[in-house]
């Protein structure tokens, strides 16, 4: 084997139904973004229970102002570099924008992100008819899927920006209802993006399904960041929600198992990396 994986002592690989279990435990779940083998294993040697595979990769690798130009291609190629670098740690891949045009599209693209990229779950943003219907036809074929809701960047454009969402009343309640949809639809997880710490406490405690928050507060599940923005390698403004971890501290491994700690301890997102 190319990489010594995991340092510490074997753990039991983390599944899709695993996930569950952890919120029924109180036991946070810690996720982290990576794109090649390299981050892999340090994400699996740090600990990390939930690798995303993100569409972020065309803003942090390909260097591009949004998420938009992505491509399934994309996706499959960098989930595949992730999938060699792990071990235990459950491998997710976001499907990229318009992946999800049609059921038909979407199941093509998560069959490549699983068959070829080695995924075991996908994730795709939004709560619409056609996105409710999307998560039904992938669950029913046996592919566990991650929802996304909030701040989902995919609709940039009709959020005039990277804006917070559900700051009003009515949004927050829109939003409640949303994610008790994903949830029905058979959703596995939910990742809560960009909204006020007491809506993602609300959606935390009425859903069974875990809640992975990024921007959301401290109360869901779970979090999780770009791991850039956690090595601190965002050139210029990265969003507020973010920490560099790796400030004062002497290395990479060092830093993403600072995150760690810190998630499973409830200390990070503090007050400071929150919205209310
Ligand atoms: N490096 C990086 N980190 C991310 O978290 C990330 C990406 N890239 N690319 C894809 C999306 C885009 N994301 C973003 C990007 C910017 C903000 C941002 O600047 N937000 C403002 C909030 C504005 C408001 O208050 O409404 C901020 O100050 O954080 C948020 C999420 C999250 N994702
Ligand atoms: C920030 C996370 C949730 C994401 O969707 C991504 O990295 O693309
Ligand atoms: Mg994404």
């Amino acid at each position: 084997m190319y990489m010594e994986k995991s340092g510490a002592p074997r753990r039991k690989p983390v599944t899709a139904p695993g996930l569950r279990a952890m919120k029924e435990k109180g036991q946070r779940i810690v996720a982290l973004t990576a794109y090649d083998a390299s981050f892999a294993v340090l994400a699996e040697r740090a600990g990390v229970d939930f690798v995303l595979v993100g569409d972020s990769l065309g803003m942090v690798i390909q260097g591009q102002s949004t998420t938009l130009p992505v491509t399934v291609d994309d996706m499959v190629y960098h989930t595949r570099m992730v999938a060699r670098g792990l071990e235990t740690a459950l491998l997710v891949a976001d499907l990229p924008f318009m992946a999800d045009r049609s059921v038909e599209h979407a199941l093509e693209a998560a069959w490549r992100l699983v068959a070829e990229g080695g995924a075991a779950m996908v994730k795709l943003e939004g709560a619409a008819a056609h996105h409710l219907a999307v998560i039904e036809a992938l669950v029913s074929r046996g592919i566990p899927v991650c929802a996304h809701l909030g701040l989902t960047p995919q609709s940039v454009h009709a959020m005039g920006g990277f804006k917070i969402q559900g700051r009003q009343q009515e949004a927050a309640d829109r939003l409640l209802q949303e994610a008790l949809q994903v949830e029905a639809a058979g959703a596995a997880a939910l990742v809560l993006e960009g909204i006020p710490t007491a809506l993602g406490k609300i959606v935390s405690q009425r859903l069974a399904i875990p809640t992975i928050g990024i921007g959301a507060g401290v109360e869901c599940d779970g979090q999780v960041l770009v791991i850039y923005d956690l090595l601190g390698l965002t050139p210029g403004r990265r969003p507020k929600f973010s920490k560099d971890f790796l400030e004062g501290r002497g290395s990479a491994l060092a830093a993403v198992q600072a995150y760690v700690e810190d998630v499973r301890a409830g200390v990070f997102p503090g007050l400071e990396h929150s919205f209310d």
